[in-house]
């Protein structure tokens, strides 16, 4: 019997590495092998599926994307636990690897319920999942993010510009807060806090005062104080939710008012997503990648390997995704102290 491999969700740079530890370990030390599915849920229920041989996953531990592609299906929408457990009989699975974040691991779980044979893997550039210390993909778009904050603070101090960055997060500011942290940005702009135009504009005019181009961070998730929602304007995700996008479009003319400081801005977007994982993550993939593995092996279905500290444990799926992991105040007070 076959394992089945699917990377479900947004792509994320490290899906790779886990697809090629989990390969070479469960063929090497325990004479498994594989089903490769071809865009998560979606080639499980349409049975897309291929045998996914040791040659494959050949040097993709620094490979960005995924071999196996991704999708946004709702494995639910198209059949549910009768048509994945059909496809899993017609291709000799009889256990699953899901590699995804929050609503790929709530779907695994969901199926785990049903009697499936799921281990979970989480993934996010946000790093938004409480039952794991990280995720790769995390400091792969830290990593982006910060290079180009760099970049485009140059740009901006030779002409006496504001310059305002928007990168991704959609409901948690890690990306933002680490890459400002990184890069000294003037403001972090967080979805878990909101803050008036009023201190953002005191924070721009102070860094301007100091002989700086002040530079702004702000996650896409982001809301004005005394605003509902966080801008969207590129319509629905194929899993029916807004789009984020276009907060710097929208602070940056209103910080050129308010200061009357020329001011440009930046959406990173996919970017932060593309290309080559850090070596940090390369590794955190692949020893998830591998923990998979061990977790199938030791048939604990219905869980999730996780970043313990420096170990790699596994946790309930049902723990993982209870909560999502936020950035506590006390985090962003101790960022905010070198704002402005
Ligand atoms: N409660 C749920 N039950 C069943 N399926 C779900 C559920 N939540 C999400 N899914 C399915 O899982 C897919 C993947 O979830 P989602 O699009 O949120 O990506 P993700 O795995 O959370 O990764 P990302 O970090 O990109 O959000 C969804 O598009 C949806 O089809
Ligand atoms: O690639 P898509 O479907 O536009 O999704 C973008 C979303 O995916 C993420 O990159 C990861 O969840 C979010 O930061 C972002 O809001
Ligand atoms: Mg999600």
């Amino acid at each position: 019997m076959h394992i089945g491999i699917l990377t479900s969700g947004g792509d994320c740079p490290g899906l790779n590495a886990v697809i090629r530890g989990a390969v070479i370990k469960g063929t090497r030390i325990h004479d498994r092998s594989f089903v490769g599915i071809r865009d998560g849920w979606r080639g499980l229920v349409e049975d897309d599926c291929f045998p996914l041989k040791r040659k494959r996953v050949r040097g993709l531990s620094g490979m960005g994307g995924t071999i196996l592609g991704t999708s946004r299906t709702n494995p639910y929408e198209g059949g549910g636990p009768e048509r994945v457990r059909e496809v899993m009989a017609r291709n000799d699975m009889d256990s699953l690897i899901a590699i995804g974040g929050e609503g790929t691991l709530t779907a695994a779980r969901r199926l785990a319920d049903e009697g499936i044979h799921v281990v979970g893997v989480p993934k996010t550039i946000d790093n938004d999942l409480s039952a794991t210390d990280y995720t790769f993909g995390f400091d792969t778009a830290v990593s982006i993010a910060t290079e180009s904050i760099d970049r485009l603070r140059t740009t901006a101090e030779a002409h006496h510009r504001c310059m305002v960055v928007e990168v991704m997060g959609r409901h948690v500011g890690w990306i933002a807060l680490h890459a400002g942290l990184a890069s000294g940005a003037h403001a972090i702009l967080i979805p878990e806090v909101a803050t008036t135009l009023d201190q953002i504009t005191e924070w721009v005019l102070e860094a301007q005062r100091r002989g700086r181009a002040p530079v702004v961070v702000v996650a896409e998730g982001f809301v004005l104080d005394g605003e509902e929602e966080a801008v969207a304007q590129h319509g629905l995700d194929a899993f029916g939710r807004p789009r984020l996008g276009g907060v710097a479009q929208r602070l940056a003319p209103m910080i050129e008012d308010a200061t009357g400081i020329e001011t440009r801005q930046m959406t990173l977007g996919h970017l932060q997503r593309g290309g080559s994982p850090t070596a940090y993550d390369r590794v955190l993939a692949t020893r998830f990648g591998v923990g998979a593995i061990d977790a199938v092996v030791a048939e604990q279905w219905g869980t999730m390997v996780a970043l313990d500290g420096i170990d790699i444990a596994t946790v309930s799926l049902t723990d993982a995704v209870g909560t999502l992991k936020t950035v506590p105040r006390a985090r962003y007070d101790e960022a905010a102290i070198l704002f402005g």
